[in-house]
């Protein structure tokens, strides 16, 4: 009883202070899947007449100035391109023709970054002015899907956009594999409709049968997983076939070897590699930003910056055993529609784990995501 009162007052805390953050992530969310055109109409403006048509019908935006009105999005000067690398207002974009180009950002589009919101980030595909020589002006944005993000000071946070692979890499020892940052990418994958690969990387430190009941677990629930290792060379082929014409992100822990398996990938590339102290086994942090690294068959992968937290972002508590593939097909048969599955009565996920239709170590996985994520950590 006493713990239900407790779930209740930190549900009703966890809500007061996300109501400000849905309601962006919302617009996000609409922005993302073409839903709402409300920051398309910020990009100077323009509107797109009709399904299937593409001239576009310009309206005037209050403070736009003759030059804005000359930056139309299909303007045939501008120049296609994906965003390699976001500096606060400075880019670095990657035009079709493989020219890098150093740009600013348009005032129009750059109000959009004043509450929080990121105007332009790495992945999105852009129409820029540059001529010659190697500096531009984004004009217009495309509308994002896959995005990526993460919480940051109560805020979001977008990594990267146009994403159709998150590869979640996790070392199977120094560090030690860490099923609950595991989830939480899973969760975010799942959450951004972006396809989810687990690679466990320095499969040369352990014997792989070890492996074996974790690989079931995530294998039930339809996630591909892969055993590499940078060190060998074990499942790099596989790897670099598999994201052969896609766009990548990568996410896990600094020092699981995310720079050491890019650098196996793409031979040459030679990033930084750094090296896993010996008190703590957590790595250092020797990646800096979010960078965009073509790949020679094509497509590209986002090297981000290791992450050590990654909050969830834009769930609500009561949303997270839908996400969860082998806890979804329970949560509808609950008593409560709000049920959390924690000490709620009737409660058919609980049913479920007590006679192992579910995972017990993916009901504690649960439990765990949903302490210190999403109601006591706020
Ligand atoms: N034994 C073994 N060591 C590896 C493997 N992959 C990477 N390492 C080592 O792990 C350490 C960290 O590798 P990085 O590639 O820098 O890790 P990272 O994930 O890019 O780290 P951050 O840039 O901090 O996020 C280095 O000392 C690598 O040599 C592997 O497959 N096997
Ligand atoms: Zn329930």
């Amino acid at each position: 009883m006493a713990k239900k009162k407790k779930n209740a007052k930190q549900r009703a805390s966890f809500r007061k202070s996300h109501q400000g953050r849905v309601r962006d992530a919302d617009l996000t969310r609409d922005y993302r899947d073409g839903k709402s055109d409300k920051l398309a109409d910020l990009n100077l403006g323009e509107r797109v007449s009709g399904k299937g048509d593409l001239t576009r019908k310009r309206t005037v935006v209050s403070d736009a100035d003759q030059s804005d009105k000359d930056a139309s999005a299909t303007h045939p000067q501008l120049r296609s391109g994906r965003v390699i690398s976001a500096h606060g207002l400075k880019c670095k974009v990657l035009d079709d023709q493989g020219s890098i180009y150093e740009c600013a950002i348009r005032q129009v589009l750059k109000s959009l970054s004043i509450d929080g919101r990121s105007a332009v980030v790495a992945g999105d595909l852009v129409r820029f002015r540059g001529d010659t020589n190697i500096d531009g002006m984004i004009e217009h944005v495309e509308p994002r899907r896959g995005i990526i993000s993460r919480t940051s000071r109560g805020q979001q946070h977008v990594l990267v956009a146009n994403v159709d692979y998150l590869l979640i890499i996790a070392s199977v020892a120094e560090p030690s594999l860490k099923p609950v940052l595991i989830d939480r990418f899973l969760l975010t994958a799942s959450q951004c409709n972006v396809q989810p690969v687990l690679v466990l990387n320095k499969i040369d430190l352990v014997e792989p049968v070890s492996l074996q009941q974790l690989i079931g677990v995530y294998a039930a629930m339809g996630v591909r997983v892969l055993m590499t290792s940078a060190e060998t060379g074990v499942g790099v082929d596989y790897l670099r076939h598999l994201i052969a014409g896609k766009q990548t992100a990568l996410a896990g822990q600094s020092g699981v070897g995310k720079s050491s398996l890019l650098n196996a990938i793409k031979p040459g590339l030679g990033l930084a590699v750094g090296r896993v102290s010996q008190d703590n086994s957590k790595g250092r942090h020797t990646t800096t930003a979010t960078t965009l690294i073509p790949l020679d068959d094509g497509g590209a992968v986002f090297d981000t910056p290791g992450i050590r937290q990654f909050k969830l972002w834009d769930i609500s508590a009561e949303e997270v055993a839908g996400l969860m593939p082998d806890l979804r097909p329970y949560v509808s048969g609950c008593r409560y529609g709000n049920c959390l599955h924690l000490s709620e009565d009737d409660c058919a996920v609980k049913d479920a784990v007590a006679d192992a239709r579910i995972d017990a170590r993916r009901y504690d996985a649960y439990c765990h995501l949903l302490e210190s994520d999403l109601l006591l950590d706020e």
